[in-house]
C-alpha cells in the first residue's frame, strides 16, 4: 500500500455544476458519450448515465494521475509486498501470467503456479476419462462436491454456475457451504457416496465451517467404504497453503494454495478445481486467458481508456461526491445469479476498512457502499419501485449479453430491452407535467395528486457491462475486471483492500459462544458474556 496517500478533493465546482444538470441533458450530448464507452475484448463498458460530464471525468481523472496509481499497480504485479498488514505479496495476477502478454510476476512464483496447473491437469483428465484411480482418486466420478466458504466457494460457484452450457457430459457439481446441516443432508440424500468426489477448498484449513462439512461427509464415505480409511481417502482432494493441516486430515490429494493470494482473489487457483471438473481444463485456461487479457489492458492503457479505473471513476462519484451508500448489480443473465453475492465479498471485503495502513489514520471519506442485487427482469417485479421512487438514490450496474446459447431470440429481446428500458427510465424519469397531461380524470386536486405520485424524478445514474457472449474467456475478463477496480479504490481511498482483520472478532465469539450451547445439562459459565447475549442462550435453551 502507497503511503502516499492522496486525500480525495471535493470537486466542488464540478460537483455544484452537475449539482444543477439533470442525467436527460447529460445522456443526449452525443460527444460526451463518446468519452463514456470503452471496450476489453469481448466487454463493453458503457457510463453514459453517470452523473459526470467530461469536465468532471478530466478532473477526476487528473487526481488519480496525481495518486501514483501505475506505480501502485505496477507494485501489485510485480509482488511487492503490498499487503502490509500481513506482509504479503498480492499476485492472483500470477495465476493467470502464462497468458499475459506482459507477465510480471517473480519467476519463481510462475513456475509454482504452472506446475500446480500440471497438477490439476492430471487430476481432472484422469476422472474426465473415468482413470481417477491412475491418479490415486476413485475410479468413476458422478459428482463432485465443491465444500468451502467465502472466497473458497463463492467465485467457484459463480463460473461453475454461469458456464452450465459448457459443463462436460456426466459430472454434475454441487457446493456445500453454510454449516446449517441441512444443505449437508439433503445433499447426502441425493447422492451416491462410491461415485462422489469432494473438494475440500481451504486456504487456512482452519475454517470451522469447511472443517465441520468435510467431516459430516468424510463419516459418509467412510460408512459407505466399511471403514476403509485408505478407500474412503480416495474420494478427497483438499486445496489448501495448510499442507500440514491435510495430511492430519487424510486427503489423498493436496493441490496448493499460496499466502500472496488472497481466498476472495482465489477462484484462479487450485481453489477452482470445481470449475476445472465441470468444464474441463481447457475451459480454465480459457477462464484464465480472458483475466489475463483484462490483466494486459488494465496494465498498459492510459485511464482515459482503462475499463477498471474508468469504473473506480463512476463509484468514487457516486460515494465520495454524491454519498450514495449503495450500488445494485442487475445481471440480465440468469447464468449470472450469483455475481452479486461474489461481488459481495470482493467489494465488501476488500474495501470495508476506515484506516490507512501506513498512519493507521482515519481514511477522509466514505469507503466501500453496500453492494446487493439479483437478476434482471426479476429484480424490476420486486424491488425496483423503490429505485425509480424511494427517496433514495441507488446506484445501478446492469450486465448483459449480446449473443446468448439458446436460440430463443424472442426471449433475449425482451430481456435486453428491458435492461435498456430500466437505464434509461431510471436516467430520465417522467416530469411532472407529462404526468399530468396523462391524468384526464378527476378533479384539478385530484389530476395533480396522481400525477405527482405518477411523476419519475429521474436523474438515477447507473452502468451498463454489454458481453458479446458468455463464455470462459469473456466471464475470465469481467471477473478481473471488477478485481481491478477494487484495487483503484482500495488505493484512492488509502486502506489496504487485502487483509480482512473484521472478520476476525465474530469468529472468535463464536467460538466462546459454542460450549453454551453444545452442552444442554451443564449451564455453562454464560457470565462472561453481555446482558443481551446472555439472555438470548437462556431464551434458546429454555426451548428446547
Ligand atoms: O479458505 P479459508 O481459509 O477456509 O477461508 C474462507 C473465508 O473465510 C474467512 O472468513 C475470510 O473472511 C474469507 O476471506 C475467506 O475466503
Amino acid at each position: 500500500m502507497d503511503s502516499t496517500y492522496v486525500p480525495l478533493p471535493s470537486f466542488e465546482e464540478h460537483a455544484s455544476r452537475l449539482a444543477g444538470t439533470h442525467l436527460r441533458s447529460l445522456v443526449n450530448d452525443a460527444s460526451r458519450n463518446e468519452r463514456f464507452r470503452r471496450r476489453v475484448g469481448p466487454i463493453l463498458l458503457d457510463i453514459t448515465r453517470q452523473k459526470l460530464d467530461v469536465a468532471a471525468l478530466d478532473a477526476v481523472g487528473a487526481f488519480i494521475e496525481s495518486t501514483g496509481w501505475e506505480a501502485a499497480r505496477d507494485a501489485m504485479f510485480e509482488g511487492k509486498h503490498i499487503n502490509t498488514s500481513e506482509d504479503r505479496a498480492v499476485l492472483h495476477t500470477a495465476l493467470r501470467g502464462g497468458a499475459s502478454r506482459h507477465p510480471a510476476a517473480p519467476a519463481d512464483v510462475r513456475r509454482e503456479v504452472a506446475d500446480a496447473l500440471d497438477k490439476m491437469e492430471k487430476l481432472v483428465s484422469a476422472v474426465h476419462r473415468g482413470e481417477g484411480e491412475s491418479v490415486g482418486l476413485i475410479g468413476r466420478v458422478t459428482d463432485v462436491v465443491n465444500i468451502g466458504i467465502g472466497g473458497s466457494d463463492l467465485g467457484p460457484r459463480l463460473a461453475v454456475h454461469a458456464l452450465e452450457q459448457f459443463h462436460v457430459k456426466g459430472i454434475n457439481s454441487h457446493f456445500l457451504t453454510n454449516v446449517d446441516g441441512q444443505a449437508a443432508y439433503d445433499l447426502m440424500r441425493k447422492l451416491d457416496p462410491a461415485h462422489t468426489l469432494v473438494i475440500l477448498v481451504s486456504k487456512s484449513f482452519n475454517t470451522q465451517e469447511t472443517l465441520l462439512n468435510g467431516g459430516v461427509f468424510r463419516d459418509w464415505i467412510l460408512k459407505a467404504n466399511g471403514g476403509d480409511q485408505t478407500k474412503t481417502s480416495k474420494h478427497f482432494i483438499a486445496v489448501s497453503s495448510n499442507v500440514e493441516a491435510v495430511n492430519k486430515w487424510g486427503a489423498s490429494q493436496v493441490l496448493p494454495m499460496w499466502d500472496w493470494v488472497g481466498g476472495r482473489f482465489s477462484l484462479w487457483s487450485a481453489v477452482g478445481a470445481s470449475i476445472a471438473f465441470a468444464i474441463g481444463m481447457q475451459g480454465f485456461r480459457e477462464l484464465l486467458a480472458g483475466a489475463a487479457e483484462a490483466d494486459d489492458h488494465f496494465r498498459t492503457v492510459k485511464w482515459q481508456d482503462n475499463v477498471p479505473v474508468l469504473t473506480a471513476i463512476a463509484e468514487l462519484w457516486n460515494r465520495n461526491i454524491l454519498g450514495r451508500s449503495s450500488r445494485a448489480v442487475v445481471p440480465y443473465v440468469d447464468s449470472l445469479a450469483d455475481l452479486p453475492s461474489y461481488l459481495q465479498q470482493l467489494e465488501m471485503e476488500s474495501l470495508g476498512k476506515h484506516v490507512h495502513p501506513t498512519t493507521g489514520k482515519e481514511v477522509a471519506g466514505s469507503t466501500v457502499p453496500v453492494v446487493w442485487g439479483s437478476i434482471g427482469t426479476n429484480a424490476q417485479h420486486a424491488y425496483f419501485q423503490a429505485l425509480h421512487q424511494g427517496t433514495d438514490t441507488v446506484p445501478l450496474e446492469f450486465i448483459g449479453l449480446v449473443k446468448p446459447a439458446h436460440p430463443l431470440r424472442e426471449n433475449q429481446d425482451v430481456l435486453t430491452s428491458n435492461l435498456l428500458a430500466q437505464a434509461a427510465a431510471l436516467s430520465l424519469g417522467k416530469t411532472f407535467d407529462e404526468a399530468l397531461a396523462e391524468a384526464k380524470t378527476g378533479t384539478e386536486e385530484q389530476r395533480r395528486a396522481l400525477a405527482a405520485q405518477r411523476t419519475f424524478k429521474g436523474d438515477r445514474p447507473s452502468t451498463v457491462f454489454m458481453l458479446d457472449s458468455l463464455t470462459p474467456h469473456s466471464l475470465g475478463a469481467l471477473i478481473a475486471l471488477y478485481e481491478h477496480k477494487v484495487f483503484m479504490l482500495g488505493h484512492l481511498w488509502g486502506i489496504n483492500a487485502f487483509d480482512q482483520w473484521g472478520v476476525e472478532l465474530g469468529k472468535t465469539i463464536a467460538k466462546q459462544i459454542y460450549p453454551s450451547l453444545a452442552n444442554d445439562k451443564d449451564a455453562g459459565d454464560i457470565g462472561q458474556f453481555d446482558a443481551a447475549t446472555r439472555g438470548l442462550i437462556e431464551a434458546i435453551r429454555d426451548r428446547r
